[in-house]
């Protein structure tokens, strides 16, 4: 049973209108889910037109409805068309005496008597004890066989507040299955899953989940956690759909507007990510070596990221998928470069990767130019300068500017030092943080021209002036390359 749209709808916060749920029931039903509860009939207005629509829309899937042990509760759950009732009585005395001001007995009497007139209206009864881990085992053992004489048609034990161990839960189940029965588990220390598989071993035949472990406080037992567990370590067949899982997810995610986290198991962004080159490395030979299932199983692909911790087998094949073929030498540098980004702490995007492949690239074509070394001078007391030490072809130059700001004269120091690249104008300067916050790379764009011919280029590095330097750099280099080019090919 997939209570995504119930328990996991309880997540302080989460709301969906009538046609999200559809939407995500289904998904559910389509993924292969038994049994969806779909809401709390009796919670509002909404809820019971969202019941309405899945009861209505004819999906394989069982409709369901959380339902207190009331008959006015019930009499919504018939309204609303649900098939079934997830029908809840407390059952520890915590509950009965301290939330319901009741005895075990006027509970018992309650419960049976719902169980009676939701049977009557030819509901489905799936008879629930809320709070069981805490409750006289042997009174709801009385509770649960009375309950299945007066009709129910499955039992159902809540850990509510996911106080169970694997171990209480093995000698817990077996001694309740008087009918099938259903295991909910609370994930408040960690324990929903284990306990759920516990149950799922010990005699239960129902798992309640929901979808990204949605739930009260800390959730319930994920969906993709359990079915991938049972898939992988039982080598149990659930008959849902995995290749599915990912999408069904990130749906949830969507419209409950609940992030994943990224560490998440099957789900989360980092799942089947890595960063590492020796796993990179590793994962290239057999991906088996550091991922315990293939993505594809899940619906998700590998992806290989790039920071301090990568080699160059890694930025290799992270450069070919982007289209780019580097040398022996470009690689070098690219990797140099990824690694100074992760010690300062960023983390390397796609983009940060394309924009130093880019600049390092463009910069190994034949240059013209090198930098040997240029400082700026800048503050609120002084005129910003900047000075040069170049390479132009093969001489070395030096020069000096002002500016209005300390790019500003940066960039002049370099067009005024270049002799041999003359009148070269920059035309345009655009400057983009590519991963925000005041240590993003900055990715600088410039158009260059001389003699009509206009040129683009980049530089990206965490220094604005260093990222400016090195994109007007690469432009003229660019520039005076394709005139030594035409030049040459005049001459031949
Ligand atoms: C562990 C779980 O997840 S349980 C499910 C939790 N889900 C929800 O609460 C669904 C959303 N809830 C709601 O919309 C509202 O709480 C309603 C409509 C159900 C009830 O609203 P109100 O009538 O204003 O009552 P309120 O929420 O203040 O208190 C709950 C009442 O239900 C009673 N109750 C709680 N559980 C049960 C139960 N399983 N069976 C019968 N009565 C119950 C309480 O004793 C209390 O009764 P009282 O008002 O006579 O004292
Ligand atoms: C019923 C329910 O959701 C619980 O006891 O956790």
């Amino acid at each position: 049973m997939d209570t995504t749209l119930r328990d996991g709808e309880q997540t302080p916060g989460v709301s969906l209108t009538p046609e999200q749920k559809l939407e995500i029931a289904t998904a559910l039903s389509d993924i292969g889910v038994n049994v969806i509860e779909a809401g709390s009939a009796i919670a509002s207005e909404g809820e019971r037109e969202a019941i309405k629509l899945i009861s209505e829309a004819g999906l394989p899937a069982e409709c369901c409805t959380y339902s207190r042990a009331r008959t006015g509760d019930i009499d919504l759950a018939v309204e609303s068309g649900a098939d079934s009732v997830h029908l809840v009585i407390p059952v520890s005395d915590l509950h009965i005496e301290k939330k319901m001001g009741k005895t075990r007995d006027e509970v018992f009497k309650m419960a049976m008597e719902t169980t009676e007139y939701a049977k009557e209206r030819e509901l489905i009864v799936e008879l629930s004890g809320e709070d069981a881990s805490r409750a006289d085992q042997d009174f709801l053992k009385g509770l649960f066989k009375a309950g299945v004489e007066h009709g129910a048609d499955r039992l159902c034990f809540c850990d509510t507040v996911g106080l169970m161990t694997p171990e209480r839960v093995k000698d817990y189940i077996p001694k309740l299955c008087f009918a099938p029965l259903s295991i909910h588990c609370h994930n408040d220390l960690g324990f929903a899953l284990p306990n759920t598989v516990a149950a799922l071993g010990a005699g239960a035949s129902c798992a309640h989940v929901t979808v990204n472990g949605l739930g009260e406080r800390a959730g319930n037992t994920s969906f993709e956690e359990l079915v991938m567990s049972l898939e992988k370590l039982y080598d149990f067949r659930t008959g849902i759909q995995t290749e599915k899982l990912y999408k069904l997810s990130t749906l949830v995610s969507r419209l409950t507007r609940v992030p994943l986290a990224t560490n998440k198991p099957i789900v989360g962004a980092m799942a089947f990510t890595h960063e590492s080159g020796i796993h990179a490395h590793g994962l290239m030979k057999d991906s088996g070596t550091y991922e315990p299932m293939h993505p594809e199983t899940v619906g998700r692909t590998r992806r290989i990221v790039l920071g301090k911790h990568s080699g160059s087998a890694s930025v290799q094949a992270a450069l070919t998928e982007l289209g780019y073929k580097p040398n022996g030498k470009q690689l070098a540098e690219i990797v140099k470069r990824i690694k100074e980004l992760g010690d300062s702490g960023i983390k390397v995007s796609d983009a940060d990767v394309m924009a130093i492949a880019d600049a390092v690239m463009l910069l190994e074509c034949r240059p013209v130019l090198s930098m040997k070394q240029f400082t700026v001078v800048s503050g609120n007391t002084v005129i910003p300068t900047a000075s040069v030490t170049m390479s132009v072809n093969g001489e070395e130059v030096t020069g000096a500017s002002t500016g209005t700001g300390p790019v500003d004269a940066a960039l002049k120091v370099l067009q005024q030092s270049v002799s041999v690249g003359g009148d070269i104008t920059l035309e345009d300067y655009h400057v983009d943080a590519i991963t925000g916050g005041t240590d993003a790379v900055v990715d600088v764009t410039v158009k260059l021209s001389r003699d009509g011919r206009v040129i683009t280029s980049r530089g990206a590095r965490t220094d604005i002036i260093e990222a400016s330097v090195e994109a007007v750099l690469s432009g003229m280099n660019r520039l005076l390359r394709r005139e030594n080019e035409d030049r040459s090919t005049d001459t031949d």
